[in-house]
């Protein structure tokens, strides 16, 4: 299997009331092409620290991480941005949009800054994006106009923009009730299997069940892994008696 991400004694700690807060331990691990990846783990083991240190939105303290073969600990600050920008997009829990905007602009903001593309290119990426979606015919709302769902359906076009090779997620399901958690799950699920690499933070069983492969961190470090049979052919109860019984063994 090809390596898409790549981290070796990857480590974060920060400065707290004088004291060194280890957050992330010694992390060698691998990210594949083509899968969809989850991080598990119990609240504040460093999965949203983990995340940020491989989608290069913040830097480690030591060690190294490569994506797609860069090695991202090395980059400057504009070269940060333009590997962002080409290679990993974004969704969080709180689906972040510009309330002054509507659905179409907010997924056209970041593909304005991409270089070598026109606006009009810009505007038929946006419009298929809303097709992939589903949200096309919503294109003219504002986010106050849009349910919880549609909202996040809406972070993820934007997160597309620019084709990044890698979506990251953090708790992309967490703020929504359980059909639009379903519809966002589905959602991914399928663009994963359409060639789009996904990688998710979550306390979400039911994210997890649509994973390839589950990562567990505790205390950062990486304490287990889980590889599933595609979702496809293994019924639900067969993975999710799976998973569970793996998840009790990690003391989840
Ligand atoms: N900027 C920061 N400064 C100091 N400590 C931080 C900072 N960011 C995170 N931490 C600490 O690092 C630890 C890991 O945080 P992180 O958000 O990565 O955990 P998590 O596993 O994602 O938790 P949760 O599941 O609750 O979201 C926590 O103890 C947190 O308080």
């Amino acid at each position: 299997m090809k390596t898409i991400i790549e981290t070796s004694n990857l480590c974060k700690s920060y400065a707290s009331e004088g004291q060194q807060l280890h957050v992330l331990r010694n992390i060698d691990l691998e990210i594949y092409d083509g899968q969809f990846t989850v991080i598990m783990g119990p609240s504040g083991s460093g999965k949203s620290t983990l995340l940020y240190m491989l989608s290069g939105m913040d830097t480690a303290t030591s060690g190294t991480v490569s994506v797609c073969g860069e090695p991202v600990h090395k980059k400057k600050d504009r070269d940060t941005a333009r590997f962002r920008q080409e290679t990993a997009g974004f969704i969080f829990q709180q689906m972040n949009l510009l309330s002054h905007l509507t659905c179409f602009e907010n997924i056209c903001t970041a593909g304005y800054l991409k270089k070598g593309r026109s606006k009009k290119e810009t505007h038929q990426e946006a419009r298929e994006l809303t097709e992939r979606t589903g949200i096309s015919d919503l294109s003219r709302r504002l986010p106050s106009q849009m349910s919880g769902g549609q909202q996040q359906r809406c972070a993820i076009a934007r997160a597309l923009i620019n084709r990044p090779k890698i979506l990251f997620a953090d708790e992309p399901t967490g703020a929504l009730n359980s059909a639009s958690g379903k519809e966002i799950l589905d959602l991914l699920y399928s663009l994963c299997r359409a060639g789009q690499n996904i990688l998710v933070v979550t306390h979400d069983l039911k994210a997890a069940l649509r994973a390839d492969r589950i990562l567990y961190l505790k205390d950062g470090k990486i304490e287990g892994e889980l590889s599933l049979p595609p979702y496809e052919e293994a019924g639900a109860p067969v993975r999710e008696k799976q998973l569970i019984g793996w998840l009790s063994g990690m003391g989840w």
